[in-house]
């Protein structure tokens, strides 16, 4: 066949591809001349260690710190991350570096969905003040932020987008755009829910029990925690009240609770930040352009500073005089991150996370439905997930219905 027969298009992707490997054997190179970024596992020829990542990232992460150690690396195409699963090393990051640390990078369809980074959630340091839109973000939003896009590895495919994710993130834009129009509508015209109805369930105690998987299981609530739970709601609010704000703070069983299911389950597992230059943590080389990541999940399961860390014990969280909170200063229990790019909405998701836990739990009964079991599995996305949805059935169990209107 002559080479003018081919497709110019075919011509130009092949010609890219090369030009592509070429980019990554000579940045590998350059790579492993610095022998002073830290361990890591070898991955394959151009794609490194991509063909091995797996869903429950965090879990991998952390099985990978036992064999290489608090700090290793991961080459990703042409990416480089360092994974960070200590506290001692998270000073360093988020403390003696934190301005070094202060940024993200974008993947092509946050760039999108993020109205070409108005978020603060992923602007850059000196662009923060200027933001000016926070979005409302859906389930598939969430996935196709970190879906795995090649561009991302491999820059210099850029504007090509291989995969189609650029053009389904702006499709998912407009449907969001969509969504929240009509739900605005929608609010608009109809401002009261439906009535309740009662179906006449079992006991709320009964209920909860229902939701443990086994007897001994000791990965979520138990018997003993559930009492305490339901004790402390039906004292501070009563069977005859809804759960309002200034009951909140006398709830402390409840916040230990809620405490207690972040450090196992942190809603964002892995937190990534890319120094804005090369700099020392652990000994090691951090290479600017490369991402570290925190690992947040292994740092509060550390069996160092968390006895029988697997196990669902809200006690750990009672009686400490407010030695944990949520601020990040205690680098062992960092559920909403530490450092100057921590959560921003750490009072409002307190307050409201304890709300409206405190009042599911004391308005309403809740069953798994027939047959269903509770599996504590987790996925990760964006955020943690539940690797099956949990489906549970509610019923109103306060004595007066005029509580619900
Ligand atoms: C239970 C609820 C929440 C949890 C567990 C949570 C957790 C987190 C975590 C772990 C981070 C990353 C911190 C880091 O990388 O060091 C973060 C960032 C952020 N969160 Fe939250 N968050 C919650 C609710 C909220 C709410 C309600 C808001 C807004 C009203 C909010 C706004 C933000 C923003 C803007 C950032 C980015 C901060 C920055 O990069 O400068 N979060 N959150």
């Amino acid at each position: 066949m002559n080479l003018l027969d081919v497709h110019p298009a075919l011509l130009i992707s092949a010609l890219i591809l090369t030009l592509s490997i070429l980019c990554s054997i000579i940045k590998l190179i350059k790579s492993s001349s610095n022998t002073n970024t830290p361990p890591g596992p070898r991955g394959f020829p151009i794609v490194g260690y991509l063909p091995f990542l797996r869903r429950d990232l965090h879990h991998l992460l952390t099985e990978l710190s036992h064999q290489y150690g608090p700090i290793f690396k991961l080459r990703l195409g042409d990416k480089l991350w360092i994974v960070i699963n200590s506290p001692s090393l998270l000073k360093e990051v988020r403390r003696d570096h934190d301005i070094i640390f202060a940024n993200q990078d974008i993947t092509v369809a946050a760039r999108i969905i993020t109205y070409g980074l108005n978020d603060i959630a992923w602007s850059p340091e000196e662009a923060r003040q200027d933001f000016s839109r926070h979005i409302a973000a859906v389930v598939e939003i969430l996935d196709l932020l970190i879906k795995p896009n090649i561009y991302d590895f491999f820059p210099v495919l850029a504007g090509f987008d291989i995969q189609g994710v650029a053009k389904e993130a702006t499709t998912l834009l407009q449907r969001v755009d969509e969504i929240i129009e009509d739900t605005i509508h929608e609010w608009m015209k109809n401002p009261h829910d439906k009535p309740l109805t009662n179906d006449g369930r079992t006991d709320f105690m009964q209920i909860l029990v229902d939701l443990m998987q086994e007897e001994d299981n000791k990965a979520s609530l138990g018997k003993i925690q559930i009492k305490a739970l339901i004790v402390e709601l039906n004292e501070v609010v009563g069977l005859n009240n809804i759960v309002e704000e200034f009951h909140i703070p006398k709830l402390d069983y409840l916040d230990a609770v809620l405490k207690e299911t972040l450090r196992m389950h942190p809603v964002l597992p892995l937190s990534p930040r890319n120094p804005s230059q090369s700099c020392t943590v652990g000994g090691y080389t951090i290479p600017k352009g490369s991402t570290v990541l925190v690992n947040i999940w292994s740092v509060q399961m550390d069996p160092l500073a968390w006895d029988n860390p697997s196990e669902f014990r809200p006690e750990r969280f009672l009686g400490n005089n407010g030695k944990w909170d949520f601020s990040g200063n205690d680098l062992n229990y960092i559920p909403f991150g530490s450092g100057r790019r921590a959560c921003a909405g750490i009072p409002l998701a307190e307050r409201m996370v304890r709300y409206i836990l405190a009042s599911f739990l004391h308005s309403y009964e809740w069953r798994l439905p027939d047959e269903e079991k509770l599996d504590m599995s987790d996925k990760l996305l964006t955020t943690l997930r539940k690797r099956i949805p949990l489906i549970v059935v509610p019923a109103p169990r306060l004595s007066r219905s005029d509580l619900y209107e």
